[in-house]
Protein backbone atom coordinates (compact mmCIF):
# COMPACT_ATOMS: atom_id res chain seq x y z
CA UNK A 1 0.00 0.00 0.00
CA UNK A 2 1.37 3.70 -0.43
CA UNK A 3 -0.02 6.31 0.88
CA UNK A 4 1.05 9.49 0.14
CA UNK A 5 -0.06 12.43 2.28
CA UNK A 6 -0.54 16.34 2.14
CA UNK A 7 2.13 16.11 -0.61
CA UNK A 8 3.65 19.85 -1.16
CA UNK A 9 6.01 21.47 -3.97
CA UNK A 10 7.15 24.79 -4.50
CA UNK A 11 9.19 26.00 -6.68
CA UNK A 12 10.68 29.58 -5.56
CA UNK A 13 7.19 31.38 -4.16
CA UNK A 14 4.78 28.76 -7.01
CA UNK A 15 3.18 26.28 -5.08
CA UNK A 16 2.62 23.79 -7.83
CA UNK A 17 1.69 20.62 -5.50
CA UNK A 18 -0.39 21.40 -2.44
CA UNK A 19 -1.50 19.09 -0.31
CA UNK A 20 -2.25 16.07 -2.32
CA UNK A 21 -3.22 12.84 -0.55
CA UNK A 22 -4.18 9.78 -1.50
CA UNK A 23 -3.32 5.58 -1.15
CA UNK A 24 -2.83 2.95 -3.89
CA UNK A 25 -3.75 -0.46 -2.68
CA UNK A 26 -1.46 -3.59 -3.69
CA UNK A 27 -2.37 -3.84 -7.34
CA UNK A 28 -4.81 -1.22 -7.89
CA UNK A 29 -4.30 0.89 -11.65
CA UNK A 30 -5.12 4.21 -10.92
CA UNK A 31 -4.92 7.42 -13.06
CA UNK A 32 -3.80 10.79 -12.53
CA UNK A 33 -5.86 12.84 -14.61
CA UNK A 34 -5.58 16.53 -15.45
CA UNK A 35 -5.29 19.23 -17.79
CA UNK A 36 -1.04 20.96 -18.54
CA UNK A 37 0.31 22.18 -15.63
CA UNK A 38 -1.78 20.31 -13.31
CA UNK A 39 1.02 18.82 -11.79
CA UNK A 40 1.08 15.02 -12.92
CA UNK A 41 4.53 15.19 -13.53
CA UNK A 42 5.59 16.93 -10.39
CA UNK A 43 3.61 14.37 -8.11
CA UNK A 44 5.26 11.27 -10.18
CA UNK A 45 8.87 12.62 -9.75
CA UNK A 46 8.29 12.74 -5.95
CA UNK A 47 6.66 9.37 -5.93
CA UNK A 48 9.94 8.09 -7.51
CA UNK A 49 12.22 9.94 -5.31
CA UNK A 50 13.60 12.28 -8.18
CA UNK A 51 12.42 15.37 -6.54
CA UNK A 52 11.80 16.21 -3.14
CA UNK A 53 8.66 17.14 -1.67
CA UNK A 54 8.68 20.98 0.13
CA UNK A 55 6.10 18.93 2.63
CA UNK A 56 4.01 15.95 3.54
CA UNK A 57 4.95 12.02 2.98
CA UNK A 58 5.09 9.34 0.42
CA UNK A 59 4.74 6.59 2.62
CA UNK A 60 5.84 3.34 0.00
CA UNK A 61 5.38 0.70 2.39
CA UNK A 62 7.00 -2.80 0.95
CA UNK A 63 9.20 -1.08 -0.58
CA UNK A 64 12.75 -1.02 0.86
CA UNK A 65 14.99 0.16 -1.78
CA UNK A 66 13.52 2.48 -4.35
CA UNK A 67 15.78 1.37 -6.90
CA UNK A 68 15.31 -2.28 -7.00
CA UNK A 69 11.24 -1.67 -6.22
CA UNK A 70 10.02 1.55 -8.13
CA UNK A 71 10.02 1.17 -12.07
CA UNK A 72 9.66 4.38 -13.44
CA UNK A 73 8.74 5.90 -17.15
CA UNK A 74 9.35 9.23 -17.73
CA UNK A 75 7.09 11.96 -20.18
CA UNK A 76 9.44 11.85 -22.68
CA UNK A 77 11.98 8.85 -22.22
CA UNK A 78 15.64 9.49 -23.47
CA UNK A 79 17.36 6.61 -25.24
CA UNK A 80 21.03 6.60 -26.50
CA UNK A 81 20.44 6.32 -30.44
CA UNK A 82 24.05 4.47 -30.79
CA UNK A 83 22.57 1.45 -28.30
CA UNK A 84 20.17 -1.61 -29.52
CA UNK A 85 17.19 -2.51 -27.78
CA UNK A 86 18.79 -5.23 -25.95
CA UNK A 87 22.29 -3.02 -25.18
CA UNK A 88 19.92 -0.15 -23.80
CA UNK A 89 17.51 -2.63 -21.53
CA UNK A 90 20.83 -4.77 -20.35
CA UNK A 91 22.34 -1.16 -19.20
CA UNK A 92 18.68 -0.23 -17.24
CA UNK A 93 18.68 -3.62 -15.99
CA UNK A 94 21.97 -3.54 -14.42
CA UNK A 95 21.46 0.26 -13.44
CA UNK A 96 18.17 -1.44 -11.24
CA UNK A 97 20.06 -3.92 -9.63
CA UNK A 98 19.58 -6.77 -11.52
CA UNK A 99 22.97 -9.58 -11.53
CA UNK A 100 25.21 -9.08 -14.45
CA UNK A 101 24.68 -12.99 -14.66
CA UNK A 102 20.61 -12.35 -15.35
CA UNK A 103 20.87 -9.05 -17.18
CA UNK A 104 20.69 -10.47 -20.66
CA UNK A 105 18.45 -13.44 -20.13
CA UNK A 106 15.89 -10.69 -18.24
CA UNK A 107 16.78 -8.19 -21.02
CA UNK A 108 15.44 -10.69 -23.61
CA UNK A 109 12.92 -11.31 -21.71
CA UNK A 110 11.17 -8.26 -21.21
CA UNK A 111 11.46 -7.33 -24.74
CA UNK A 112 9.29 -10.25 -25.01
CA UNK A 113 7.13 -9.07 -23.35
CA UNK A 114 6.95 -5.68 -24.91
CA UNK A 115 6.68 -7.39 -28.61
CA UNK A 116 10.25 -5.88 -29.50
CA UNK A 117 11.94 -9.23 -29.29
CA UNK A 118 12.00 -9.04 -33.40
CA UNK A 119 14.15 -5.84 -33.18
CA UNK A 120 16.19 -5.92 -30.05
CA UNK A 121 19.17 -5.65 -32.28
CA UNK A 122 18.66 -2.16 -33.77
CA UNK A 123 19.65 0.87 -32.96
CA UNK A 124 16.99 2.69 -30.84
CA UNK A 125 17.49 5.16 -33.53
CA UNK A 126 15.74 3.19 -36.11
CA UNK A 127 12.55 2.60 -33.41
CA UNK A 128 9.30 4.21 -34.24
CA UNK A 129 7.45 6.05 -31.69
CA UNK A 130 5.44 3.34 -30.74
CA UNK A 131 8.33 0.98 -30.44
CA UNK A 132 10.49 3.83 -28.39
CA UNK A 133 7.21 3.69 -25.77
CA UNK A 134 7.33 0.07 -25.40
CA UNK A 135 11.18 0.30 -25.10
CA UNK A 136 10.58 3.10 -22.25
CA UNK A 137 8.10 0.50 -20.82
CA UNK A 138 10.48 -2.70 -20.94
CA UNK A 139 13.46 -0.33 -18.83
CA UNK A 140 10.70 0.31 -16.30
CA UNK A 141 9.48 -2.98 -15.85
CA UNK A 142 12.61 -5.22 -16.20
CA UNK A 143 13.34 -5.60 -12.91
CA UNK A 144 10.00 -6.52 -12.18
CA UNK A 145 8.90 -3.00 -9.81
CA UNK A 146 6.29 -3.19 -7.00
CA UNK A 147 5.48 -0.20 -7.81
CA UNK A 148 4.96 1.42 -11.70
CA UNK A 149 4.97 4.53 -12.03
CA UNK A 150 4.01 5.97 -16.08
CA UNK A 151 4.03 9.82 -17.01
CA UNK A 152 1.64 9.73 -19.75
CA UNK A 153 2.29 6.48 -21.27
CA UNK A 154 0.16 6.47 -23.96
CA UNK A 155 0.07 10.38 -24.93
CA UNK A 156 2.44 10.05 -28.23
CA UNK A 157 0.87 7.12 -29.52
CA UNK A 158 -1.86 6.63 -31.99
CA UNK A 159 -5.30 5.00 -31.48
CA UNK A 160 -3.96 0.99 -32.06
CA UNK A 161 -0.75 1.92 -30.27
CA UNK A 162 -2.43 3.11 -27.19
CA UNK A 163 -4.79 0.03 -26.97
CA UNK A 164 -1.94 -2.12 -27.28
CA UNK A 165 0.08 -0.58 -24.71
CA UNK A 166 -2.76 -0.45 -21.94
CA UNK A 167 -3.63 -3.89 -22.71
CA UNK A 168 0.19 -4.70 -21.85
CA UNK A 169 -0.12 -1.96 -18.39
CA UNK A 170 -3.40 -4.27 -17.59
CA UNK A 171 -1.48 -7.62 -17.70
CA UNK A 172 1.21 -5.77 -15.76
CA UNK A 173 -1.32 -5.51 -13.06
CA UNK A 174 -1.05 -8.49 -11.84
CA UNK A 175 2.26 -8.21 -10.45
CA UNK A 176 2.41 -4.32 -9.82
CA UNK A 177 0.64 -1.47 -8.53
CA UNK A 178 0.55 1.58 -11.44
CA UNK A 179 -0.11 4.97 -11.34
CA UNK A 180 -0.13 6.64 -14.52
CA UNK A 181 -1.20 10.16 -15.56
CA UNK A 182 -2.93 10.89 -18.52
CA UNK A 183 -5.69 13.00 -20.51
CA UNK A 184 -6.47 10.25 -22.96
CA UNK A 185 -9.67 9.82 -21.08
CA UNK A 186 -10.60 7.00 -22.94
CA UNK A 187 -8.45 5.01 -21.96
CA UNK A 188 -8.68 6.11 -18.28
CA UNK A 189 -12.49 4.97 -18.37
CA UNK A 190 -12.03 1.36 -19.46
CA UNK A 191 -8.91 0.27 -17.73
CA UNK A 192 -8.78 2.11 -14.28
CA UNK A 193 -9.72 1.17 -10.73
CA UNK A 194 -9.31 4.76 -9.40
CA UNK A 195 -9.30 7.89 -10.89
CA UNK A 196 -7.53 11.02 -8.95
CA UNK A 197 -8.57 14.09 -10.71
CA UNK A 198 -5.68 16.93 -10.63
CA UNK A 199 -6.39 20.87 -10.70
CA UNK A 200 -3.87 23.40 -10.14
CA UNK A 201 -2.16 21.23 -8.04
CA UNK A 202 -4.97 19.72 -5.74
CA UNK A 203 -6.76 17.03 -6.20
CA UNK A 204 -10.26 17.88 -6.59
CA UNK A 205 -12.36 14.37 -7.03
CA UNK A 206 -11.11 11.17 -6.79
CA UNK A 207 -12.92 7.43 -6.71
CA UNK A 208 -13.91 4.75 -8.63
CA UNK A 209 -15.48 5.61 -12.55
CA UNK A 210 -18.40 4.40 -10.71
CA UNK A 211 -18.07 6.61 -7.75
CA UNK A 212 -17.66 9.77 -9.70
CA UNK A 213 -19.93 9.06 -12.32
CA UNK A 214 -22.54 8.88 -9.22
CA UNK A 215 -22.01 11.78 -8.60
CA UNK A 216 -21.73 13.91 -11.55
CA UNK A 217 -23.40 11.93 -13.91
CA UNK A 218 -26.62 14.11 -15.17
CA UNK A 219 -29.31 11.56 -16.69
CA UNK A 220 -30.47 12.25 -19.95
CA UNK A 221 -32.41 11.34 -23.26
CA UNK A 222 -30.35 11.65 -26.15
CA UNK A 223 -31.78 12.09 -29.64
CA UNK A 224 -29.93 12.81 -33.07
CA UNK A 225 -31.83 14.39 -35.69
CA UNK A 226 -30.83 14.57 -39.21
CA UNK A 227 -30.57 18.07 -39.93
CA UNK A 228 -28.99 21.07 -37.26
CA UNK A 229 -31.99 23.21 -38.15
CA UNK A 230 -34.48 19.85 -36.99
CA UNK A 231 -32.70 19.69 -33.69
CA UNK A 232 -33.19 23.40 -33.07
CA UNK A 233 -37.20 23.18 -34.38
CA UNK A 234 -37.80 20.59 -31.51
CA UNK A 235 -35.80 22.32 -28.68
CA UNK A 236 -37.56 25.12 -29.19
CA UNK A 237 -40.93 23.88 -29.12
CA UNK A 238 -40.24 21.01 -26.70
CA UNK A 239 -41.74 21.41 -23.12
CA UNK A 240 -38.89 19.60 -21.65
CA UNK A 241 -35.26 21.64 -20.26
CA UNK A 242 -33.03 20.85 -23.41
CA UNK A 243 -29.83 21.30 -24.58
CA UNK A 244 -28.43 21.60 -28.40
CA UNK A 245 -25.30 20.19 -29.97
CA UNK A 246 -24.70 20.18 -33.84
CA UNK A 247 -27.96 17.73 -34.76
CA UNK A 248 -28.68 16.19 -31.42
CA UNK A 249 -30.80 17.29 -28.56
CA UNK A 250 -30.31 16.34 -24.87
CA UNK A 251 -33.30 16.45 -22.27
CA UNK A 252 -32.12 16.32 -19.01
CA UNK A 253 -34.06 14.00 -16.77
CA UNK A 254 -34.97 15.13 -13.09
CA UNK A 255 -36.72 13.20 -10.69
CA UNK A 256 -37.41 10.38 -13.07
CA UNK A 257 -39.12 13.15 -15.37
CA UNK A 258 -39.46 13.30 -18.26
CA UNK A 259 -39.81 9.43 -19.03
CA UNK A 260 -38.87 8.42 -22.28
CA UNK A 261 -41.95 7.27 -23.34
CA UNK A 262 -43.46 11.36 -22.96
CA UNK A 263 -40.64 12.13 -25.11
CA UNK A 264 -41.31 9.52 -27.69
CA UNK A 265 -45.09 10.96 -27.79
CA UNK A 266 -43.82 14.28 -28.28
CA UNK A 267 -41.91 13.56 -31.05
CA UNK A 268 -44.10 11.81 -32.62
CA UNK A 269 -46.16 14.88 -32.83
CA UNK A 270 -43.74 16.63 -34.22
CA UNK A 271 -42.95 16.67 -38.12
CA UNK A 272 -39.11 16.25 -36.89
CA UNK A 273 -36.89 12.86 -38.57
CA UNK A 274 -35.29 11.48 -35.39
CA UNK A 275 -32.21 9.27 -35.79
CA UNK A 276 -31.72 7.94 -32.69
CA UNK A 277 -33.34 7.95 -29.05
CA UNK A 278 -31.54 6.88 -26.35
CA UNK A 279 -30.75 7.02 -22.03
CA UNK A 280 -27.31 8.93 -22.05
CA UNK A 281 -24.80 8.91 -19.96
CA UNK A 282 -21.84 12.20 -19.36
CA UNK A 283 -18.55 10.99 -21.04
CA UNK A 284 -15.58 10.73 -18.48
CA UNK A 285 -14.47 13.57 -21.23
CA UNK A 286 -17.52 15.59 -19.97
CA UNK A 287 -17.06 14.60 -16.13
CA UNK A 288 -13.43 16.04 -16.63
CA UNK A 289 -14.49 19.13 -18.27
CA UNK A 290 -17.50 19.65 -15.39
CA UNK A 291 -14.57 18.75 -12.61
CA UNK A 292 -11.66 20.59 -14.32
CA UNK A 293 -13.23 23.97 -15.52
CA UNK A 294 -12.64 26.43 -13.48
N1 LIG B 1 11.65 22.63 -12.08
C1 LIG B 1 10.61 23.48 -12.11
N2 LIG B 1 10.74 24.77 -11.79
C2 LIG B 1 9.71 25.64 -11.81
N3 LIG B 1 8.46 25.30 -12.14
C3 LIG B 1 8.23 24.02 -12.48
C4 LIG B 1 9.30 23.05 -12.49
N4 LIG B 1 8.76 21.85 -12.84
C5 LIG B 1 7.44 22.08 -13.06
N5 LIG B 1 7.13 23.37 -12.85
C6 LIG B 1 5.79 23.97 -12.95
O1 LIG B 1 4.91 23.19 -12.19
C7 LIG B 1 3.62 23.14 -12.78
C8 LIG B 1 3.19 21.69 -12.91
O2 LIG B 1 4.04 21.05 -13.87
P1 LIG B 1 3.91 19.51 -14.23
O3 LIG B 1 4.92 19.23 -15.29
O4 LIG B 1 3.98 18.73 -12.98
O5 LIG B 1 2.43 19.45 -14.82
P2 LIG B 1 1.74 18.29 -15.68
O6 LIG B 1 0.38 18.12 -15.12
O7 LIG B 1 2.63 17.10 -15.72
O8 LIG B 1 1.65 18.96 -17.10
P3 LIG B 1 1.70 18.31 -18.60
O9 LIG B 1 0.39 17.60 -18.81
O10 LIG B 1 1.82 19.52 -19.46
O11 LIG B 1 2.90 17.43 -18.65
C9 LIG B 1 3.74 23.88 -14.11
O12 LIG B 1 3.23 25.18 -13.93
C10 LIG B 1 5.23 23.91 -14.36
O13 LIG B 1 5.58 25.05 -15.09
Amino acid sequence: MITVQHLTKSFGRQTVVSDVSFTLGDGSFTALIGPNGAGKTTILSMLAGLLKPTKGTVNLEGIKDIRKEIGFLPQYPQFYPWLTGLEFIEMTAKLSGISARDTRKEAVKVLEFVGLKDVMHKKTAQYSGGMKQRLGIAQAIVHKPKLLLLDEPVASLDPVGRREIMNLLKQLQLDSTILYSTHILNDAEEMTDQLLFLKKGQVVEKGSLNEIREKFDVPRIRIQFSKIEEAIGYASQSKWSTEVEGMVVYIHITDHFPTMQQVMEELSNSPFTVLKIERNRLTLEEIFMKVVSP
